[in-house]
């Protein structure tokens, strides 16, 4: 299954936004990179009934997802979950006439790995159907309360509990560290006094692996442990699950509301806590009206951009909105760009509960160490 995630036809889908260090090239996918063209395709021959009848299918398709396309937009969610499949043949006299999809070419990185995940989730749900997931999460290891575990250090010793990511490379960033053994990482980070982990599973953008994850659970570790991934299906809680993840990540940005409803539920059901992320004001509100979310994420890094402005999380709890999650009891992560016992401060003034960090941890060369001068201080008592 993991060969799978890292396999040939995954990990070489070209890609321009990604960091060159791990960049391959395959032409196999549907969804290239080609220069967005408009070609008009001409076919001499009128078209014999079967294939007329494909073409109704595929024209009831284009409806199907512009209609998704059209409830992501009222949300104002701009990533598009699938390339889109283009308008339909138009017969015009003995002649077919069709405009080439011209909106085949994701728009940002996030978008990119999202349809890249859409192909990669498809692929394992072949080899391996929900039924066996299902029979699989009752063998995992019982999951643990991330949430308690985060709420635990903050009320005892005032600061932001830490979940500490086990992260070897990101598109931004390229690798963040080559002696990576993300066993010792995890490891390191317990000792430093982390609450709970966070383990990236993607393997084409950040070089992550369910094996990581599965490798982590089984190596005495105590910490509770999120799975990070782009999760685009209900099918992949299960997975997550079963590999033994105890909270999996939601971005609002890609999940309509419906989704996200509908993804917390399974999550509660299977025991999984759910981190949603949001990144601006109106993901924000979109999440604060959903009945049920118990931790919220705001994500410092815009997904599309790859910019970094750690006073977004100030940002989005100032006034109402902030009242709101005090109301609701929601535990507010404040998740990337922290470097320094300035930067703790300053979130941890905004009104976070806990910090999620990667980069500036990962990055030492011990990352026990790391967090101490993250804090400013030894967390680990
Ligand atoms: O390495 P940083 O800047 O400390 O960031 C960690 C974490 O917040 C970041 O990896 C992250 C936040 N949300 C994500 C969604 C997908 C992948 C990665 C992320």
């Amino acid at each position: 299954m993991e060969s799978l995630m890292r396999g040939t036809s995954l990990n070489s889908i070209p890609s321009p936004f990604l960091n060159h260090t791990f960049r391959q090239h395959d032409s196999r996918f549907t969804f290239g990179f080609k220069s967005p063209s408009s070609t008009l395709i001409n076919n001499r021959r009128p078209s014999p009934p079967c294939l007329r009848a494909q073409q109704s299918e595929k024209t009831e398709e284009f409806k199907v997802r512009n209609s998704q396309d059209e409830v992501f937009a009222t949300q104002g969610i701009r990533i598009r979950r699938r390339p889109p499949t283009g308008p339909p043949l138009h017969y015009v006299g003995p002649f077919e006439f069709r405009l080439q999809n011209e909106g085949n070419t994701p728009r940002n990185i996030l978008e990119e790995i999202v349809w890249n995940k859409d192909t990669e989730v498809a692929q394992m749900k072949d080899k391996k159907p929900l039924y066996t997931l299902k029979k699989a999460i009752d063998l995992a290891p019982p999951p643990r309360d991330f949430i308690a575990a985060l709420k635990a250090p903050y009320l005892r010793t005032g600061m932001p509990a830490l979940i500490a990511e086990v992260k070897k490379a990101s598109p931004s960033r390229g690798v963040l560290r080559e002696d990576f053994d993300p066993v010792e990482i995890a490891k390191a980070y317990e000792k430093g006094g982390a609450a709970c982990l966070s383990v990236l599973t993607d393997a084409k953008y950040f070089q992550g692996s369910f094996e990581n994850l599965e490798a982590i659970r089984n190596a005495g570790i105590t910490c509770p442990l999120l799975c990070k991934e782009f999760i685009v299906d209900a099918w992949q809680l299960y997975y997550a699950r079963a590999k033994g993840a105890d909270a999996v990540l939601l971005i609002a940005a890609v999940l309509p509301d419906l989704d996200i409803k509908y993804m917390t539920k399974i999550c509660k059901l299977i025991g999984l806590t759910a981190l949603v992320e949001v990144h601006d004001e109106n993901e924000m509100d979109r999440i604060l009206k959903i009945d049920g979310v118990q931790l919220i994420g705001i994500n410092n890094r815009n997904l599309e951009t790859f910019e970094v402005d750690i006073s977004n999380t100030k940002k989005l709890l100032e006034g109402e909105r902030g009242e709101k999650i005090r109301q609701k009891d929601i535990v507010v992560v404040g998740e990337s760009g922290l470097f320094t016992p300035d930067d703790v401060a300053y979130v941890q003034e905004a009104g976070v509960k806990a910090i999620l960090v990667g980069e500036s941890i990962v990055k030492q060369k011990d990352p026990t160490k790391g967090i101490a001068e993250l804090f400013g201080k030894d967390i680990s008592a």
